[in-house]
């Protein structure tokens, strides 16, 4: 089957997405990454647009790329004036980079919403692309509003596409800039173009939106009609509801259609593309992103579970080892056996011989979920409470008892201290601390007791604290359900606690914590 070859305009149209923006820096970041995994072309922005862009073309010139061509973006030349005097087509020229991508106006209605003439936008085009090429460039052009002009004016729509390839343009994009055409009118209006400009050997391309949440279905159609350049972003980021994601194109292009675009290696990659360019737009990643995301694997009802232990592909469409991610198992109350089992393998653990079985597992798993545990949130108190069913439980310390006291004193602010005594083999442990609230009073009291014995408890920390009232009916009588995320050095693991109090359930949560932590130490050392 024939490549395509992947655009990628993340630092360009991904940008023009709400909240996301990059340095200078940052793009280059992005740009070595995108390179690295065997992207074909990187658009880094629009020079005439903003100093941000024209540092980042700037700092390019001094990047060797191994695979991907860079690619400066802009518009045609303005109406009424020559190339050579349009100083956003200088820019582009200025940033020295062997691409450079053109948008034009495809759309009759939109040439006159500019107070252009539909001749004069012509002349825009071929002028703008021909000048381009004399100055030795690779064109693309970007015929914006494709899908829209080519409904309400076909002809014209053509001629626009003609006046790229009398300018000599090497390749013709087609773009459903508002992104709201069906699949079935973008395989239509692809194939005429096909049909209308094949014999002159130019390869077309396809830059879609999601504003109907068909970008990735429409830039496949395109691809069965002949594309060859798909164009989007990572993690689908871009203007109003983004672009096609190209981290979900991508292995649909390459596992399910057989297009080469990038090698089954670099695929192996892309989880890590994405996490690195959403950690760097600081989006939180999405769970639920197809192929990469947390969930994309992730299997919770038990009868999902019990057949992908029998073979994966009863519930996994593609093996998540392809595209660098992984299959993870949760524990809720739709959790049957299967999932018990899995997961007791996974943490190593034997469940067999000692009279409690999977079974009776699952029933205490579903009992404490309707009291109102969420343990596929907390693998940590999973962990814990498999060990107390199955007798395996040996906690690193005991609580004795411990005591909170916050003091709130008129025009100061809240104080809070804790006194935690706990047991640790024969020797008991009474420590007192401050903290900026409750919880955190406790925390500090009990790693300050436990620090005695076992000292490695200074390499973990809390990261989060999230505290869910469960049943808003009840009032203050309402149960709580807080999570706590921990971190060490190496791992990060999450714990739960349920109750009325919201100070008990914040303990309960907190003491998983630190015999999770505890308890994974393979050489844990109490210092008697
Ligand atoms: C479909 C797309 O995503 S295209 C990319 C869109 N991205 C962006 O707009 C981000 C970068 N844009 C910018 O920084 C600014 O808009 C600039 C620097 C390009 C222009 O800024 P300004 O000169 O202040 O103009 P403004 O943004 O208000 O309007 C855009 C101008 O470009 C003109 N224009 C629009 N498309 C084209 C085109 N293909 N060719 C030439 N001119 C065009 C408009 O008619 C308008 O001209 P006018 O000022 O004479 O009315
Ligand atoms: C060019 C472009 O970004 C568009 O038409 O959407």
């Amino acid at each position: 089957m024939d490549p395509v070859l992947l655009y990628d305009t993340t630092l360009r149209d991904g940008t023009q997405g709400e909240n996301i923006n990059f340095s200078a820096e940052e793009k280059i970041k992005i740009a070595q990454r995108l390179d690295d995994i065997g992207i074909h072309y990187i658009e880094g922005g629009w020079p005439g647009s903003n100093p941000r862009d024209r540092q980042f073309f700037n700092l390019a010139k001094t990047v060797r790329f191994n695979t991907a061509r860079l690619a400066a973006f802009g518009s045609t030349r303005r109406p009424g004036i020559l190339p050579g005097d349009d100083h956003n087509l200088a820019a582009l020229v200025e940033s020295e980079t062997p691409v450079v991508t053109i948008f034009g106006k495809t759309w009759d209605h939109h040439v006159k919403l500019m107070s252009n003439t539909l001749e004069e936008n012509l002349s825009m085009i071929e002028e703008t692309v021909i000048w381009l090429k004399q100055k030795g460039r690779e064109v693309f052009y970007d015929a914006e509003h494709f899908f829209d002009g080519y409904r309400a004016n076909p002809e014209y729509a053509m001629l626009t596409l003609n006046a790229a390839i009398r300018g000599g343009a090497d390749a013709l994009i087609l773009c459903d800039t508002n992104g709201g055409n069906l699949p079935s009118f973008i395989a239509d209006a692809f194939r005429a173009v096909r049909s209308a400009v094949g014999q002159s050997g130019i390869r077309l391309g396809i830059h879609t939106h999601n504003d109907a949440g068909l970008a990735v279905a429409n830039s496949i159609e395109a691809v069965n009609q002949g594309a060859v350049v798909v164009q989007g972003t990572i993690n689908g980021y871009g203007e109003r509801c983004g672009n096609a994601d190209l981290i979900t194109l991508i292995p649909i292009l390459t596992l399910k259609m057989e297009r080469p675009c990038i090698t089954p290696e670099n695929l192996k990659k892309l989880r890590g593309l994405s996490r690195f360019v959403s950690e760097t737009a600081n989006i939180v990643p999405l769970n639920s992103r197809p192929f990469v995301g947390k969930s994309a694997f992730a299997h919770k009802g038990g009868i999902h579970v019990s057949a992908v232990m029998k073979d994966p592909t009863a519930y996994e469409h593609v093996d998540p080892a392809l595209v660098g991610n992984s299959r993870t198992v949760l524990i809720s109350d739709l959790s049957g056996k299967s999932n018990i089992e899995y997961k007791a393998r996974e943490m190593g653990m034997d469940i067999g011989g000692n009279g409690c079985d999977s079974r009776k597992i699952v029933q205490e798993i579903k009992k404490r979920e309707q009291e109102g545990f969420q343990f596929d949130a907390a693998e940590g108190s999973f962990k814990i409470l498999l060990e107390k069913l199955t007798e395996q439980h040996r906690p690193a310390f005991e609580l004795e008892s411990f005591r909170v006291v916050i003091e709130k004193e008129k025009d100061r602010p809240c104080n809070s201290h804790a006194i935690v005594k706990i047991s640790v083999g024969c020797r008991d442990e009474i420590t007192a601390a401050e903290g900026n609230g409750p919880v955190s009073a406790l925390d500090n009291a009990l790693r300050r007791a436990l620090h005695q014995f076992f000292p490695d408890v200074d390499t973990m920390h809390l990261v989060d604290f999230k505290v869910r009232v469960i049943d808003g009916n009840a009032g203050t009588a309402a149960k709580v359900r807080v999570l706590i995320e921990s971190r060490d050095r190496d791992n990060l693991w999450s714990t739960i606690g349920v109750s009325e109090d919201i100070i008990e359930a914040s303990w309960q949560a907190l003491a998983d914590s630190f015999q999770y932590k505890l308890a994974k130490q393979q050489n844990l050392q109490c210092v008697e």
